[in-house]
């Protein structure tokens, strides 16, 4: 069985991913945390509600990737590509869910996976990459004619906007319509803004509560209106998805892979 680590232990999703991997009957070989967090030095399964695996959470990166076949990461870019960096000289295997990525950081993913197998997806659910999957069939089939607006809704702690599911939403649509995403994405109207341009692709952004995750694409034509929504209603099938992706890419080729490529969907 695959031993796991899991970077960012005591976060929402580090705690449902210890959950996964144990449920899936994976060692838990590390936890890691950022040096200071209060349960630093706790047992990382009763921190995630499993009782105890006898493994503490550490600060300790370098310790932690060495004793793992694969480092599960949900924490932020730079801490990512910390540790891609560090699974890179050590060679091990490396899942990342972490969300917020400038196109320049994501460009330095690519690189840094260059020597190791490596997974990099805003979204770890089924739900959602079938969703990706039939957005593209979609925006393809209804073309310029209708108008697009995407829609996400998450929790109050968030703290990256718009989602990288919404902004992966935007990049696969925008591919199908001949768009370049970075060019056509329109974030902010406020005043006397004029009217809506053909090619935008309207991103809005829900800041609220305990939303775990909610997206839907507006395909907006003359009388009719196309909805495509997925909405998560627990952070479950997030875990299991990336244990899903770990089990996938422990002993692929090297490169940078997504969770389209795990679930077989391209
Ligand atoms: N790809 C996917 O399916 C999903 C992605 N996400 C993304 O995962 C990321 C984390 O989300 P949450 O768990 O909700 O956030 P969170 O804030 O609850 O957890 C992040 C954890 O990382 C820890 N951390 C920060 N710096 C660290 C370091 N240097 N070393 C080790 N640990 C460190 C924090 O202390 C915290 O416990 C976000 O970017 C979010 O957007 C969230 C859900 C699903
Ligand atoms: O921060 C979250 O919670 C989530 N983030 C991901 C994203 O930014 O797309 C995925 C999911 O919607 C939950």
């Amino acid at each position: 069985m695959i031993k796991i680590a899991v970077c960012g232990a005591a976060g929402r999703m580090g705690q449902r991913i210890i959950v996964a991997a144990v449920e899936a009957g994976c060692t838990i070989s590390g936890a890691l945390e950022r040096p200071g967090h209060p349960q630093v030095g706790q047992d990382a399964g009763l921190i995630a509600g499993v009782g105890s695996l006898g493994v503490a959470i550490s600060d300790d990166l370098n310790k932690v990737v060495e004793g793992c076949d694969v480092l599960i990461d949900f924490t932020t870019p730079k801490v990512s590509l910390k540790n891609l960096e560090i699974c890179g000289l050590k060679k091990k295997a490396i899942v990342i869910g972490s969300t917020g990525f400038t196109p320049e950081e994501r460009a330095l993913a690519a690189e840094l996976a260059k020597d190791i197998p490596a997974v990099l997806a805003p979204n770890m659910s089924v739900g959602v990459n079938v969703c990706f999957k039939v957005l593209k069939d979609v925006a393809k089939t209804l073309g310029d004619d209708f108008d697009v607006e995407i829609v996400e809704l998450h929790h109050n702690k968030k703290k990256d906007s718009p989602s990288g599911t919404a902004v992966r939403m935007g990049e696969v649509v925008a591919e199908a319509l001949g768009r370049d995403y970075n060019q056509v994405a329109n974030y902010h109207r406020e005043g006397i803004c004029g009217e809506r341009t053909k090619e935008e692709i309207g991103m809005q952004t829900v800041r609220g509560g305990d939303i775990i995750g909610e997206h839907t694409v507006y395909f907006i034509g003359q009388g009719e209106r196309i909805e495509i929504s997925h909405r998560a209603m627990t952070r479950d099938m997030f875990s299991r998805g990336s244990v899903r992706a770990a089990k996938w890419i422990v002993g692929k080729a090297p490169g940078l892979y997504d969770m389209q490529d795990v679930l077989g969907l391209k």
